[in-house]
């Protein structure tokens, strides 16, 4: 069985296909343009291909609520022709098969759920820091969907006692975006991250703010596992970093084993690596195709 996969970024889009066993069978990629042209390039990827389901894991905000007369469109992106692009329905005008929509984020934290470092639970939360930070949340056996989607991204931070940077978000400045994405560690040392020693201070820093953010989520939603990826996240030496945070900040007050000797297990990087996108495009595409039939 073929399922198409989408993962829609904001500065390339990846297009694939992949079977129900989350196995990648081919991908192409190209730059991110103005909606007309960069989804013509999409139906053209797919148009004699005999795909079942497509799945579909959208940069946001995007709007995923069914009962929403735009219902499948980006939200409010800054990006030049996307804010409030109609995406899905200009999609399914040309590719008749079921089409499942979500953020990247959730589609990355359900791919990790059904085939990757999170594969047998039944709650996950999947965080990318990379050009931006997002956050996908998988919990009782399904993507969360509320209002609108999380955004925890966005979450407020307690400033370190000793950083003066002031923050990169533009909605909030110094808000775990603003402060621990990619852009904004080049903004406070002057040079891009992966250019910086392992024992710059940096990554201390950088895993303050990181552990912050994790620890007020396994307070909140107390997921089953929680998975680090994006380009900030190679620097492989932040996941002990990040654990300590999380283990000083809580303090010993949730008792379980997955914060002690099984933190190791519990705050970890992607199953499905540099698949991570796709697969969950795919597991979108599945689940999709389960709903229609
Ligand atoms: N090895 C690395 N070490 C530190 N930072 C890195 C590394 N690789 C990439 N980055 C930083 O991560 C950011 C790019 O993130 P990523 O590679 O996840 O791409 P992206 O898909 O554009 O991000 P996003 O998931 O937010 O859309 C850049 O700011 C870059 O400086
Ligand atoms: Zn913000």
């Amino acid at each position: 069985m073929l399922i198409g996969a989408v993962e829609a970024g904001g500065t390339k889009f990846v297009c694939g296909i992949g079977n129900e066993k989350g196995e990648v069978l081919d991908r192409v990629s190209f730059p991110t343009e103005q909606p007309e042209k960069t989804l013509a390039q999409v139906i053209d990827y797919f148009k004699d291909k005999p795909i079942e389901a497509l799945g579909i894991g959208s940069f946001g905000p995007i709007d995923i609520d069914r009962a929403s007369p735009t219902y499948g469109s980006v939200t409010t992106t800054p990006k030049p022709g996307w804010a409030n692009y109609p995406v899905l329905p200009e999609l399914r005008k040309a590719i008749g098969v079921p089409i499942g929509w979500d953020t990247d984020v959730n589609a990355a934290a359900l791919g990790e759920a059904t085939w990757g470092a999170a594969r047998g639970l039944d709650s996950c939360m999947y965080y990318t820091i990379g050009t931006g930070v997002g956050v996908g949340v998988f919990a009782e056996g399904k993507l969360v969907h509320g209002m609108v989607h999380p955004e925890g991204g966005h979450v407020l931070t307690r400033r370190h006692p000793e950083d003066t940077y002031g923050g990169k978000c533009p909605y909030h400045g110094d808000c775990l975006e603003g402060m621990a994405a990619g852009p904004a560690i080049e903004a406070r040392w002057g040079v891009k991250g992966h250019e910086l020693a392992a024992d710059h201070p940096a990554w201390e820093m950088e895993a303050f703010y990181i552990g912050q953010a994790i620890s007020s989520a396994v307070l909140l939603l107390s997921p089953k596992r929680i998975i680090l990826g994006g380009g900030v996240m190679h620097q492989m030496h932040l996941f002990p970093l990040v654990r300590e945070q999380v283990r000083n900040n809580l303090k010993g007050y949730v008792v379980a084993a997955s914060l002690e000797s099984g933190i190791d297990e519990y705050i970890v990087p992607p199953g499905l690596g540099d698949n991570a996108g796709l697969c969950g495009s795919i597991a979108l595409g599945l689940q999709a195709l389960r709903e229609a039939r």
